[in-house]
């Protein structure tokens, strides 16, 4: 662990954007009761803030205030609602630098990846902005001589929003950038490990010309009461909810009691695949991106690499030479690649896998281990051979833990990699073109990259099907989710 403390404000251009009340109605406050919870940077194990704690009665206030503010936001053209998204994201750009820090000093991805996280982020504040001027709805031929059939879409109502600490930027910005363009309004509850950007984004929403109540962000430790005040609560019209499919399945059972509208981001379990024809060079470079993106911590990483027979040894001693180039440490230090894992049950998940995999016959062929950095710092690892009944086969590792599988034929490997209750993303490298048409129809993921390992977009419907989740985000489909169908019968 790097001795030194993280003074965070001395790092920033403007100190402001450092904001540890929590945004409720639009109002800065503490907690009622003054309470408050630390926010540690996971590189160095210091306290960088302390954050207002709130409790079910400032969550139950923020929801109300923006149910009010609904009514003349909503009222507001889509143009003009536009106008006040394009300038969020013009000062989400213009404090890219600073909004990176405080996202690396939070989460522990390098500089650059966080930079680029916000640039990510904002991209959804920016598309939706624009997308809500072509909400469109229709007319239908009536079913009778004197009746006029039209459809309206309205905004769905007030809409909560529970994320997790990888993405602390562009998972909520991915929601309340359909939520706020079409006239909703919000109240996102951020990751207690990562709040400081989700207040961040709020100064600068609040700078963009964001009514007062339309936005808040009730920053809290105790998740499992601001989740049940979410479902419970009559004005909530929508919870949307990314993290962990253990976690969406108890929102959706808390959420069935009021029949809420939910949309889910949920776990995934990605495998990546590598054929005889693939490109070796580019397929590692693909499961480099896709496996170590956030010290692997987002849950469309590969989390299971199949390689063919014909090219897994030299598959696999190619990757292990790039991961050696890896360079693990502080992310706010120049050169760093791979940060710390957020905590140390992180690490533990890690070493879990690590040990059940070799336990069972598969080797190391780089990393393994901790790090000599310590903390919640790990090697980035590669092991090979690894048996199909391992652990890392049905669960996410959500770390730098890259497991070789071998496989003989197509049809085997499309059978394993669909043998999961997940189902979000899925890899694969190969160049014939009737086997990437087959392997990409016979797919069971809401998301496939052929021949690439990065494929978040704003553009794109991001999202998973069985249970890695409900609904899609981003593009022009992640609007609907924020959106109401009503029916209007004109009698004439
Ligand atoms: N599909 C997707 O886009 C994503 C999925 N994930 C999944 O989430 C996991 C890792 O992220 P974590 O943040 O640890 O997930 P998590 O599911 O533990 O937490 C996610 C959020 O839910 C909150 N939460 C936890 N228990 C709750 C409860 N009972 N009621 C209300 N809120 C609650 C947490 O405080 C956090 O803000 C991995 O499984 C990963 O695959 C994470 C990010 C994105
Ligand atoms: O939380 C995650 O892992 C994100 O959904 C992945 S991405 O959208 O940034 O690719």
């Amino acid at each position: 662990m790097t001795a030194h403390s993280t003074d965070l404000k001395m790092l920033l251009k403007d100190p402001s954007l450092l904001e540890t009340r929590a945004f409720v109605a639009g109002e800065w406050v503490d907690a009622d009761d003054g309470r408050t919870f630390e926010v540690r940077n996971p590189a160095r194990g210091d306290v960088i803030a302390r954050v207002a704690d709130l409790s079910r009665a400032e969550v139950k206030r923020a929801i109300e205030a923006a149910q009010a503010a609904m009514k003349d936001w909503a009222a507001r053209t889509a143009k003009d609602r536009a106008k006040v998204m394009r300038r969020w994201f013009e000062l989400m750009m213009e404090n890219q630098d600073d909004l990176g820090t405080i996202l690396t000093a939070e989460q522990g991805k390098p500089l650059p990846e966080a930079k680029g996280e916000i640039a990510y982020g904002a991209s959804f504040i920016e598309w939706f902005g624009e997308e809500a001027k072509r909400v469109y709805g229709e007319t239908i031929p009536g079913h009778m001589a004197d009746k006029r059939i039209t459809v309206l879409r309205q905004p769905i109502g007030v809409v909560a929003s529970i994320t997790p600490w990888n993405f602390p930027n562009a998972m909520i910005t991915r929601k309340c950038g359909p939520a706020l363009a079409v006239g909703c309004g919000f109240v996102a509850r951020p990751a207690a490990e990562t709040p400081l950007s989700a207040l961040a984004l709020a100064v600068l929403g609040e700078r963009a010309g964001l009514p007062k109540g339309i936005l808040s962000v009730v920053t809290s430790s105790r998740s499992s009461d601001i989740g049940k005040e979410f479902c419970e609560n009559p004005l909530i019209r929508k919870l949307t909810f990314t993290g962990s499919t253990e976690v969406g399945r108890i929102l959706l059972r808390q959420a069935a009691d009021q029949v809420l509208k939910c949309s889910m981001e949920l776990g995934g379990n990605a495998p990546f695949i590598v054929f005889d024809d693939a490109d070796l060079d580019a397929a590692v470079e693909g499961a480099m991106a896709s496996k170590f993106r956030n010290n692997g911590q987002t849950c469309v990483c590969a989390n299971r690499i199949y390689v063919q027979a014909g090219v897994y040894d030299e598959f696999a001693k190619r990757l292990a030479k790039a991961v050696d180039k890896l360079t693990v440490g502080d992310g706010l230090k120049d050169g760093t690649t791979t940060g710390p894992l957020i905590n140390a049950d992180a690490v533990e998940k890690v070493e879990e896998h690590i040990a059940d995999a070799l336990g069972r016959g598969a080797q190391v062929v780089t990393g393994g281990k901790r790090h000599d950095l310590g903390g919640s710092f790990f090697q980035p690892t590669v092991v090979t051979n690894v048996p199909a009944d391992a652990k890392v086969s049905t669960e996410e590792t959500f770390g730098p833990l890259a497991p070789l599988f071998r496989f003989e034929t197509e049809e085997e490997v499309v059978a394993k990699a669909n043998d999961t209750i997940f189902g979000l993303a899925a890899y694969f490298y190969a160049r014939d073109i009737g086997r990437i048409t087959r392997v990409q129809e016979s797919l069971e993921y809401g998301i496939v990259g052929v021949n690439t390992g990065i494929i978040s977009t704003e553009v794109a419907p991001f999202g998973g099907v069985k249970q890695s989740g409900l609904g899609r985000e981003g593009s022009r489909h992640g609007i609907e989710d924020y959106l109401e169908m009503k029916y209007v019968c004109l009698s004439v």
